[in-house]
């Protein structure tokens, strides 16, 4: 019902649907995310600062290893984070080589993101080099920003040595969360938007519109609120480490939730999951 893949800014595809994998504890990382793998799923989203890197690049490694003829490379989308603690563009160089070094069993990255503005103009410029650098060396594919606002994406567009623009802008955003001016900047500029915490990390689901959507459509609450993302045309990456819950999650996209219905989700209120708004970080000269 809706495509299975949004084209990025480079060129690239990337699958609607991704596993994200924040707080999934190292120990079941690599099971958590083959089980995702040979249900479907066939984007996976980690950070640096997830601590499970290795393990979901140990699982795709493997899936690939499974099925040579069938399971291929070129069918997996494997994103990272650059974390704030090393901005500027020796800790930024150094950082992406760690993260390529725990990729190197699947031979490259699909996705950086700088995991937030918050550091200084230097740094995020610092940073952009250096991630500007890692595409040209064919290591890493797309590049990209997470939890930046308008500014924080105006600044970067202003580089004067601008060669790349951020593929993706993953920011939190949900009906409790709707986002529209920095969503439409994004789509304006050609930036996919990624939804992050698109279940409000579960919040949520005693809500009774979510409840009562979920029983017009026979669907799950998560259901509802995955495919909510999808009707926007966002990227959307549920996370799960429940086993049973991954294909239901994935199957997300089977449906579509009527105009009527994606309005009245949009009027909710606003709530942040992680309890304050990255994206109003300062600018140096705000500060
Ligand atoms: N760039 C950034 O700063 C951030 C990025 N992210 C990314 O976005 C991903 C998703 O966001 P996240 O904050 O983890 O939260 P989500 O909104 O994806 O919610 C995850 C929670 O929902 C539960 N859940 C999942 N599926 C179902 C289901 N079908 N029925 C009931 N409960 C369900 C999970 O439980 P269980 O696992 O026990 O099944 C978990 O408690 C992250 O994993 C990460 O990859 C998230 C936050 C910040
Ligand atoms: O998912 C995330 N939750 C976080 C909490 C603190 C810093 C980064 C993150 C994430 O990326």
């Amino acid at each position: 019902m809706f495509p299975k893949f949004r084209t990025l800014n480079s060129g690239n595809k990337i699958p609607s649907i991704g596993l994200g994998v924040y707080l999934t504890p190292v120990s079941i990382a690599k099971e958590i995310s083959l089980d995702g793998l040979e249900t479907g799923y066939r984007h996976i989203d980690s950070a640096q600062v997830y601590k499970n890197e290795s393990e979901v690049c140990e699982a795709i490694a493997e899936w690939l290893k499974k099925d040579p003829a069938s399971n291929k490379r070129e069918d997996i989308f494997y994103t990272t984070k650059i974390f704030d603690s090393d901005h500027g563009y020796e800790l930024t160089k150094k950082a992406i080589e760690v993260s390529l070094e725990r990729a190197k069993c699947i031979d490259y990255i699909d996705l950086i993101l700088m995991h937030s503005p918050r550091s200084d103009y230097e740094r995020r410029h610092g940073s952009w080099l250096a991630l500007q650098e890692a595409v040209a060396s064919g290591k890493v594919k797309n590049i990209g920003v997470s939890n930046y606002g308008i500014k924080h994406l105006k600044e970067l567009l202003e580089y004067p040595d601008l060669k790349i623009k951020p593929a993706i802008n993953q920011i939190e955003i949900h009906p409790w969360l709707t986002r529209t001016e920095l969503a439409a900047f994004c789509q304006a500029e050609e930036i996919v938007v990624e939804a992050y915490s698109p279940l409000v990390r579960g919040k949520k689901f005693d809500d009774e519109l979510l409840l009562s959507l979920a029983k017009k459509y026979s669907k799950t609450t998560a259901q509802i609120l995955i495919n909510w993302s999808l009707s926007k045309g966002y990227v959307t990456l549920p996370k799960t480490v429940t086993k049973s819950r991954l294909l239901p999650n994935l199957q997300s996209d089977q449906f579509k939730l009527s105009s009527e219905d994606i309005k009245a989700l949009d009027a909710k209120d606003e709530y942040f999951v992680t309890g304050w708004d990255p994206t109003v970080y300062p600018l140096d000269n705000e500060k």
